[in-house]
């Protein structure tokens, strides 16, 4: 295992990146500490990918160093990292067995049959395949063939990190939700650096301590599922994580006031005037918006009602501006004449994307 440190790496896939949007990976300096366990989250083409193969070694990055324990391994290849690493889609050997192929990653090191023959047990048993171990994978299911995948990323006790890209995406939902625990049960057990790929939330706040959210080539938030949650850094990352999403709304904000359209929201904190050429906009998550009982708040139009177990995601619009909320199903919706109330302390500001801080409001 390793503390993987990235010094303000960045990677273009062309030779003369000049603007900020050549690169793939634009600079990030992040330390992974040393059994942790990390799900890397974003949109397709964010970057996850090329991040995750500048840490293998797959990639050499355009700038910046990558460093296992202090030592510098940026220019050095895959095989000298000493990494495990499992794909999206299955990479085993057909012709041989369950066994063979589990063993292979530990039989290639020099490691000693009895170990073998244990560890292999152990990480069987734990992904279900005991049963096939004598069976060639050839004849086996893209689910039972991906397991395969996941068990030779597992196999090997010494690596320093183990990196998985999306490596659920084959498996049947079923079992997806059974391998994710798996997996987590795994790390708690043997304390394995883990990077974890997806662009799904759901994967990431399952699996991970520490999630790194990425849009558009940027590291924009690292933090636990909670922090992610109560204080997106990004308006991307308060619209990526939570279901539905955070409401972002255009707003002009000075002092403890924000207005958006005709109506002023007060805020918990003070801020300067905020504006001249930037975007400006509040952000409040569903579970934050209140149908206001007295007849007081924010006038909206309710524009549709889900039901959802115990749950109403309830859509508005605020002149004109669509907008979620989140109700308990005992809540009446009013058909007319409903209006709002926000948390104040739970609305962010942000400006161009980013979450400004506010001071204490006197
Ligand atoms: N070999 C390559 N040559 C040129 N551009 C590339 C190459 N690989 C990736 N890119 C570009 O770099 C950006 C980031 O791609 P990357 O695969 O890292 O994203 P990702 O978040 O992993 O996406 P996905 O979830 O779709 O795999 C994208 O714009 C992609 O088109």
């Amino acid at each position: 295992m390793a503390r993987i440190t990235l010094d303000t790496v960045a990677h273009a896939y062309g030779n003369r990146p000049t603007a900020p949007e050549h690169y793939a990976l634009k600079p990030l300096t992040h330390v992974w500490e040393n059994g942790g366990a990390y799900a890397l989250l974003g949109p397709s083409g964010c970057g996850k990918t090329t991040l995750l193969n500048i840490i293998s070694g797959l990639i050499t990055p355009s700038q910046g160093r990558v460093l296992f324990d202090g030592t510098d391994v940026t220019q050095l290849p895959t095989e000298a990292r000493n990494i495990a690493q499992v794909f999206q889609f299955p990479v085993i050997y057909d012709t041989m067995t369950v066994r063979e192929n589990l063993a292979f990653p530990l039989r290639n090191r020099g490691v000693p049959q009895p170990v073998i023959d244990r560890r292999v047990a152990e990480i069987a048993e734990m992904l279900g395949l005991a049963e096939t171990l004598q069976r060639r994978a050839r004849g086996l299911t893209a689910d039972a063939k991906q397991k395969i995948s996941l068990g030779r990323g597992l196999v090997r006790p010494d690596v320093n990190a183990i990196l998985f890209d999306e490596p659920l995406t084959v498996i049947d939902p079923h079992l997806k939700w059974q391998l994710r625990s798996q997996l987590k049960r795994l790390h708690r057990e043997f304390d394995f650096t883990m990077i974890y790929v997806t662009h799904d939330q759901t994967e990431a706040l399952t699996f991970a301590d520490t999630v790194v959210v990425m849009y558009e080539g940027e590291v924009v938030q690292v933090g636990t599922p909670d922090e992610l949650f109560d204080r997106p850094n990004h308006t991307f990352v308060g619209y990526f994580i939570g279901s539905p999403g955070m409401n972002v709304l255009p707003a002009e904000v000075a002092g403890t006031t924000a207005r958006v359209g005709a109506h002023q929201i007060r805020l918990a904190e003070a801020y300067p005037a905020l504006g001249k050429g930037h975007r400006v906009e509040i952000g409040i998550r569903p579970e934050f918006v209140r149908l206001s009982r007295d007849g007081d708040g924010i006038p909206v139009g309710v524009t549709r009602v889900d039901d959802i177990g115990r749950l109403k995601i309830v859509q508005i619009t605020l002149d004109g501006l669509p907008l979620k909320l989140v109700a308990s199903e005992d809540t009446e919706i009013p058909a007319a004449d409903a209006r709002v109330r926000f948390q104040e302390d739970r609305i962010g500001v942000f400006v161009d994307g980013h979450r400004v801080s506010g001071r204490p409001a006197s």
